[in-house]
C-alpha cells in the first residue's frame, strides 16, 4: 500500500523571481508549493529568485502547504549555490530537475547534508528525460531522503518528440514506469503540468486521468486551477462512506474469525480494507490541511 503522509492534490508552480507570486501563494488553497529557480526564471534573475525564495520560505507564512524549491540543474552555475541555500531554508523538500541517475540524486545529498540541512528534509526528482525515466527505479531508491518524483511532461515531450494528445498516450509509458517506481519505494508521484490555461475541461479531464493512473495530484501552473484539482484528488463523499462500512463490516467479521465479508453484494478482503483505510485517512488530513489553511 502506498503511504499517505500528507495531501498533495494541488502543487503550484511559482517563478523565484516573481515575488507577488510568493506573496500569494500564502492565501491559495494549494496543498503544496513548488518555488521555482530553474526553467521559470531567466538566467539573469537567478541570484534575486534564489535570495527571495529562501527568504520568503525563512518569513513563513505558508500554513501547513508543502514547500518544494526547485533547484538549477547539476551542470549549470546556479546548481550548487541552490542546494546550498535551500538546504537551511526550511523548506520541506529540493526538488531536482532532469534526474537521469541515482548518483545525481547522491550529489544532492551530500551537499545538502554537508550544508546542515535537516535529516527529515526530503529529496523529489523530477522525472523528464528518457534516461531519467528508463531509471526510474534506482533514482526512487537512491537515498533515505528519497520523498517523490514529479513528472516534467512538457520536457519529456521535448525529448520523445511525441504529441500532447488529449488522453496522452504517447505519455502513458513513461508514466507507468515513475508511477511503478514510486510506488515501489513508497514515494509521493505527481502529475505533470497542463499547459492551456484556456481549457478548463480540458484540465479537469487530465486531473482524472492522473488520479485513474494513480498520481497523488497534479502539478500546476496557475492559481485558477486549484480547486479543480482539489476536487477532483479529493475521495468523494461516496467513497469516504463506502471506506468507512467496509472497514467496520470487515472488523465485524473478523472479530468473528472470518477473513472476508460481503458488503452490499460485494466481497471484501483484507486488501480493500488497506485501500479504504487509505481513502479515510487522505479525507481526514485533507480536512485538517483545509482546517488549517482557513478554506
Ligand atoms: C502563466 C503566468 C505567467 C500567468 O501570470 P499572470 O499573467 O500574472 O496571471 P494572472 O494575471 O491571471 O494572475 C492572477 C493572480 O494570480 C497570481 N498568480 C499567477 N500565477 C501564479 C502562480 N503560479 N503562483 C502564485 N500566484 C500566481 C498573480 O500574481 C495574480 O495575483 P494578483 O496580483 O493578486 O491579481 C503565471 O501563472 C506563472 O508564472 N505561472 C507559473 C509558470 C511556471 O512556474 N512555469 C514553470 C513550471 S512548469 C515546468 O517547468 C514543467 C516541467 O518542468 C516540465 O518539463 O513539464
Ligand atoms: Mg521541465
Amino acid at each position: 500500500m502506498a503511504t499517505v503522509t500528507r495531501p498533495r492534490r494541488s502543487v503550484l508552480y511559482m517563478p523565484g523571481s516573481n515575488q507577488r507570486a510568493l506573496e500569494k501563494a500564502r492565501t491559495l488553497a494549494a496543498d503544496g508549493l513548488i518555488l521555482d529557480l530553474e526553467d521559470a526564471v531567466s538566467p539573469d534573475a537567478k541570484e534575486v529568485a534564489r535570495t527571495q525564495v529562501v527568504e520568503a520560505v525563512k518569513a513563513g507564512g505558508y500554513g501547513g502547504r508543502e514547500l518544494l524549491v526547485r533547484v538549477n540543474g547539476l551542470n549549470t552555475p546556479w546548481f550548487h549555490a541552490d542546494v546550498v541555500a535551500a538546504a537551511t531554508s526550511g523548506a520541506h523538500a529540493i526538488l531536482i530537475p532532469k534526474v537521469e541517475s541515482a548518483d545525481a540524486v547522491r550529489q544532492v545529498d551530500a551537499i545538502m547534508t554537508a550544508a546542515g540541512a535537516p535529516d527529515n528534509m526530503a529529496i523529489w526528482c523530477m522525472m523528464e528525460t528518457p534516461r531519467g525515466i528508463l531509471r526510474a527505479e534506482e533514482i526512487a531508491g537512491a537515498s533515505p531522503r528519497m520523498g517523490g518524483f514529479v513528472m516534467g511532461t512538457s520536457d519529456l515531450a521535448k525529448d520523445l518528440h511525441c504529441a500532447h494528445t488529449a488522453l496522452r498516450l504517447p505519455m502513458v509509458t513513461s508514466l507507468g514506469l515513475c508511477l511503478l517506481a514510486a510506488r515501489a519505494y513508497g514515494l509521493a508521484v505527481l502529475d505533470g503540468v497542463y499547459l492551456d490555461l484556456a481549457d478548463d475541461s480540458g484540465f479537469e479531464a487530465s486531473c482524472v486521468q492522473g488520479l485513474e493512473l494513480g498520481f497523488d495530484g497534479k502539478t500546476l501552473i496557475h492559481p485558477k486551477t486549484v480547486d479543480a484539482a482539489n476536487r477532483v484528488f479529493a475521495p468523494s463523499e461516496r467513497e469516504i462512506e463506502w471506506s468507512q462500512k467496509i472497514i467496520a463490516a470487515h472488523a465485524e467479521a473478523a472479530a468473528e474469525g472470518k477473513g472476508v465479508v460481503v458488503v452490499d453484494g460485494k466481497l471484501v478482503e483484507n486488501l480493500h480494507v488497506e485501500n479504504a483505510k487509505r481513502i479515510v485517512k487522505l479525507a481526514e488530513q485533507i480536512a485538517e490541511l483545509s482546517a488549517d489553511l482557513g478554506k
